[in-house]
């Protein structure tokens, strides 16, 4: 669904930000990228949205795929309803749909919700709702970046949940950037851990998909994909 191949980019004419990097990511599965700050892990989902294009190698999509993207911050529009912030990609796309606005809403969990205004919500609300209006075009392709950054680790891991049961249910390939070494582990098919610029390593968790949100929290998969992330990013800085 996404192939990113040997991509080599700078903005304007400032050093490469990006130097040879390749990726793929298949219908359906979530890969994270991981590394320190400034290594280009937003710089390469801009480059896969199409926002920029890359100096030399190609960036290709699935013919045809609809792509979302949810940010760190959620960007409501504080004029409107929480069903209206939600139904603005469709409205965009002159295909309103009111009954798909309401199933993204019951598919974040905030399906009593829409008549609120973006102001009276809670930090977690305003992500569900975020979440929704990605999802209302019924996205092939999903980019997330740093969604959950800004939010409490307890609202945080039931985001991480309603995340992985969406990725179930709405079948979108994504791409997902955090900072959380141990959030990337949790949700990712596989995990892309960055340097400068390139990338060092690949970490598979392989965790049992069948395991609920405790059992996956504790398994012994997480914790050794966190410490192999941690042993690629210790490698880069010796
Ligand atoms: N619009 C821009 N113009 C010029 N340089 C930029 C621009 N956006 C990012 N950069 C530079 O590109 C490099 C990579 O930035 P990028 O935001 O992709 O890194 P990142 O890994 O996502 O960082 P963080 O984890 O802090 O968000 C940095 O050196 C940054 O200063």
């Amino acid at each position: 669904m996404i192939r990113v191949d040997n991509v080599r980019f700078g903005y304007g004419n400032a050093a490469l930000v990006l130097d040879g990097v390749s990726l793929s990511v298949a219908p359906g599965e979530m890969v994270a990228l991981v590394g320190p700050s400034g290594c280009g892990k937003s710089t390469l989902l801009r480059l896969v949205a199409g926002l920029e294009v890359p100096s030399a190698g190609s960036v290709t999509r699935g013919e045809g795929a609809e792509t979302g993207f949810v940010f760190q911050s959620p960007a409501l529009l504080p004029w409107k309803k929480v069903r209206a912030n939600v139904a603005l990609p469709l409205e965009l796309a002159g295909k309103p749909d009111t009954a798909a606005v309401q199933a993204c809403l019951d598919a974040a969990g905030i399906g009593d919700l829409g008549d609120r205004y973006p102001a009276s919500l809670s930090g977690g609300q305003a992500m569900r709702v975020s979440i929704a209006r990605a999802l209302v075009t019924a996205p092939d392709i999903l980019l997330f970046d740093e969604p959950f950054a800004a939010l409490d680790e307890i609202i945080r891991f039931h985001l991480n949940d309603l995340i992985l049961g969406l990725k179930v249910s709405r079948k979108f390939a994504s791409l997902f950037v955090t900072h959380s070494l141990y959030e990337a582990a949790y949700l990712a098919d596989r995990i892309l851990v960055m340097g400068k610029g390139r990338f060092l390593g690949q970490v598979v968790p392989g965790i049992d998909p069948a395991l609920g949100p405790k059992d996956r929290r504790a398994a012994p998969e997480l914790a050794a994909a966190v410490s192999a992330m941690q042993g690629w990013l210790e490698e880069a800085v010796a």
